[in-house]
């Protein structure tokens, strides 16, 4: 389980000359093998709290436990050896290499080709095209977003982050989208966290979290939460 302890997240603003409180006094609770959507208004403090969990930057105060343990002071690399893997670490890192490379490095074993090309296939890559690819500028951003989605298949890691999957992928279509993070679920029984203001990806979650003004305005069963955020009504007049 992954619980966040009382999280605040102060900034200074150098034009203001003012300290920014982004995140005020979050409390979240990730069950193993749990899929939570976190939701809200633009602003509200979402990627912040995505970059909190995967270790980008460090709370002003609160804790973070991953399985029973305080994991607050570790960085990035510490928490990815713990099992939490999220989606935009990889490729840009590893200029360079091929496809196929990171692709193995990312299983942490030997793969054949054709699991290889498996994980491509799932994200809507023409694997013969792109396993021989090299990481570099020459790849859009879509294509990228789908090879590090691609990545943290292949780790199977126990926490999975994906911020705004959705994101730059255009002719993809979402069903695809959908299919993959229902899959990594099933095969690989960890937990999902991901940023999104997808209806179609809410429906996917077993709980939704909506953040706004930097809190946890309500958690709870994608059945309890999902109506509220139909258009009409108060909740979807913030979002
Ligand atoms: N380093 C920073 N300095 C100043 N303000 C920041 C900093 N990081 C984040 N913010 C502000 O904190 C607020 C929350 O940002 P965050 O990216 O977490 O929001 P979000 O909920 O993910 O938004 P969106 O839905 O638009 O992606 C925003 O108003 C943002 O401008």
């Amino acid at each position: 389980m992954l619980e966040l302890r009382d999280i605040y997240y102060e900034v200074h603003d150098d034009d203001e000359a003012r300290d920014v409180n982004i995140l005020r006094g979050v409390n979240l609770k990730i069950e193993d093998g749990e899929f939570m959507v976190i939701t809200g208004p633009n602003g509200g403090g979402k990627s912040t709290i995505a970059k909190i969990i995967m270790g980008i930057i460090k709370p002003t105060s609160g804790q973070i436990f991953f399985q029973g343990e305080d994991i607050t002071n570790l960085d990035i690399t510490g928490r990815a050896r713990k099992g939490i893997g999220f989606a935009f670490q990889a490729p840009v890192r590893f200029k360079g290499l091929k496809v196929y490379d990171l692709l193995k490095l990312a299983a942490g074993q030997e793969i054949d080709v054709n699991t290889a090309c498996v994980y491509l296939s799932q994200v809507g890559l023409c694997a013969a095209d792109y396993i021989e690819r090299e990481i570099n500028d020459s790849l859009s951003g879509g294509e990228l977003k789908r090879i590090e989605i691609a990545l943290l298949i292949a780790r199977k890691t126990a926490l999975s982050v994906f911020d705004e999957p959705e994101a730059g992928i255009d002719l993809w279509s979402f069903k695809n989208l959908v299919e993959v993070f229902e899959k990594q679920q099933r095969e690989v029984n960890g937990s999902i966290v991901i940023i999104s203001h997808q209806e179609r990806i809410m429906e996917i979650a077993d709980r939704i979290a909506v953040i706004a003004d930097g809190k946890v305005k309500e958690v709870g069963a994608k059945a309890d939460i999902l109506p509220e955020l139909i258009p009409g009504n108060q909740v979807c007049d913030r979002i």
